[in-house]
């Protein structure tokens, strides 16, 4: 697997709604263009991170790469799951992420329930990961920073 941390960045687009509604966890799901262009050496699974909207402040998050065994999609997909609470959404706003670790494989699960806990320990073990020296100074990236550069959504 790819030598990790690996930055990017892309806007926000509709995905199929279930994040928020049917798991209580919303994800930020990029654009097939991004998902496309992303390293064929960086597996699917979930991970942990940093994340930023627009010029805001830098969160945790976890991230899901692949096909959402339980759903059973047909696309892949690249959903960021960002550990803060947001007054609104944010479809359409830039997204910038950098991707630290990795935590496990997708899975398929019996029940809805059983996801749902399986996403709540993958925020646990996230939070725990990003606390260290090692991982948390990637917060203060340039990537995230840029020096008197703002950045900016052209569409
Ligand atoms: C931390 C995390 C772990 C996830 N793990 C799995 C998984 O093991 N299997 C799976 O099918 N989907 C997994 N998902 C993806 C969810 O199924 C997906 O985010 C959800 O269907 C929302 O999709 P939507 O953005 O299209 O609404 C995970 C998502 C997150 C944020
Ligand atoms: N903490 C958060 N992390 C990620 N997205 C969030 C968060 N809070 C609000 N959102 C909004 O919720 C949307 C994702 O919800 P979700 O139910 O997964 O819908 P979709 O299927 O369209 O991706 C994001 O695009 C964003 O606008
Ligand atoms: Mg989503």
């Amino acid at each position: 697997m790819r030598q990790l941390p690996y930055f990017c960045r892309g806007e926000v687009v509709k995905g199929f709604g279930r994040g928020s509604r049917q798991l209580g966890v919303p994800t930020a799901n990029f654009s097939e263009q991004v998902v496309e262009s992303f390293p064929s050496d960086i597996s699917t699974g979930i991970y942990y991170g940093w994340a930023c909207v627009g010029n805001g402040d830098v969160h945790k998050m976890v991230l899901s790469i692949g096909w959402n065994p339980f759903y059973k999609n047909t696309k892949k997909s690249v959903e960021t799951h960002i550990i803060h609470t947001f007054k609104e959404d944010f479809y359409g706003e830039i997204l910038s992420i950098a991707i630290i670790g990795y935590i496990r494989p997708e899975k398929n699960f019996d029940s809805l329930e059983a996801l749902i806990s399986a996403i709540q320990e993958d925020i646990e073990e996230a939070k725990r990961q990003l606390d260290l020296p090692e991982h948390r100074k990637l917060k203060e990236d340039n990537f995230f920073h840029p020096p008197g550069g703002k950045i900016v959504n052209n569409h």
